[in-house]
């Protein structure tokens, strides 16, 4: 069986999404930029773990190189490693711009058409997923450089569906509030939860519901698949 590859698969929803395929016995391969003891964890559990960190388009390369030779064929693709990081924080707006464009937007991009002979040579159809965000359309005054690489990251599954199809299917995931950050207050959080109509935070597991609606789909490719407990309606 072939394998799917999830980047950022080290923690959160990643790996959850990498520990869920590995439950069912699907090959997983998962990218990590920091080492931590769930990198180890994975690799008992016999997934690949690949160290690279997508800020170097060398070390891109390099990951493209070493899973083209390592595999003659990909199940799917999960753009998932992110940062999310806001203006107030990063003085240096053109390096931040830089930044989230170069991990959402332009590794997608290298690895997608650096692996796409893979995820064709697929025996049944395959899939892309670009993890994006709510905001993807309606921006964020507090994350803007973020905001707008995953709107780009989104435009990605736009283009990346018409390129492949029918061989593979490309769809984006936007969440908004699935998991909270260790770091996150009380009063964070309750403001937080007030933003959607459903007023929880549903944790990693609606995002591995997601994944394998996608992966058992006929016929949904170029779409969005909205993980916002109705929050475009308040
Ligand atoms: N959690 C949520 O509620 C929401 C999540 N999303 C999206 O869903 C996806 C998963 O979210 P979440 O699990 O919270 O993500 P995290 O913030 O936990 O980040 C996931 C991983 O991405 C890795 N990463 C960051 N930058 C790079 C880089 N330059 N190269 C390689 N890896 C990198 C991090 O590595 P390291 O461990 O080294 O830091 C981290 O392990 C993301 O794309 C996120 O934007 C969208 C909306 C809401
Ligand atoms: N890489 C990440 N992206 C995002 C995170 C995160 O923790 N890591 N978290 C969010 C928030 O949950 C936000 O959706 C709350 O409104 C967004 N993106």
């Amino acid at each position: 069986m072939s394998p799917v590859l999830i980047t950022g698969g080290a923690q959160r929803l990643g790996l959850a999404m990498a520990e869920a395929l590995l439950d069912q016995g699907t090959p997983v391969i998962v990218t990590y930029r920091t080492e931590k003891p769930s990198v180890r964890a994975l690799a008992e559990k016999g997934a690949k773990v690949l160290q690279c960190d997508f800020a170097d388009n060398a070390a891109i390369t390099h990951l493209i190189h070493t899973v083209s030779q390592q595999y003659s064929s990909l199940r799917a693709i999960i753009h998932n490693a992110s940062d999310w990081d806001q203006e107030s924080d990063n003085p240096d707006y053109a390096g931040l711009l830089t930044k989230m464009m170069q991990v959402h937007v332009s590794a997608p991009y290298q690895i997608n058409l650096g692996l796409q002979e893979l995820l064709l040579n697929h025996e049944t159809v395959a899939d892309i997923i670009h993890m994006t965000d709510y905001v993807q359309v309606k921006g964020s005054k507090k994350h803007i450089a973020y905001a707008a690489s995953k709107a780009a990251l989104h435009n990605l599954t736009l283009s990346f569906s018409a390129l492949l199809a029918p061989q593979v299917k490309v769809n984006s995931i936007a969440p908004a509030l699935l998991m909270f950050n260790e770091h996150d207050s009380d009063t964070y959080k309750a403001k937080a939860l007030k933003k959607s109509l459903l007023e929880i935070c549903p944790g990693a597991g609606e995002a591995v519901k997601a994944m394998q609606f996608l992966f058992a789909s006929d016929f949904v490719t170029g779409q969005t698949m909205h993980l916002d407990g109705g929050r475009h309606l308040k």
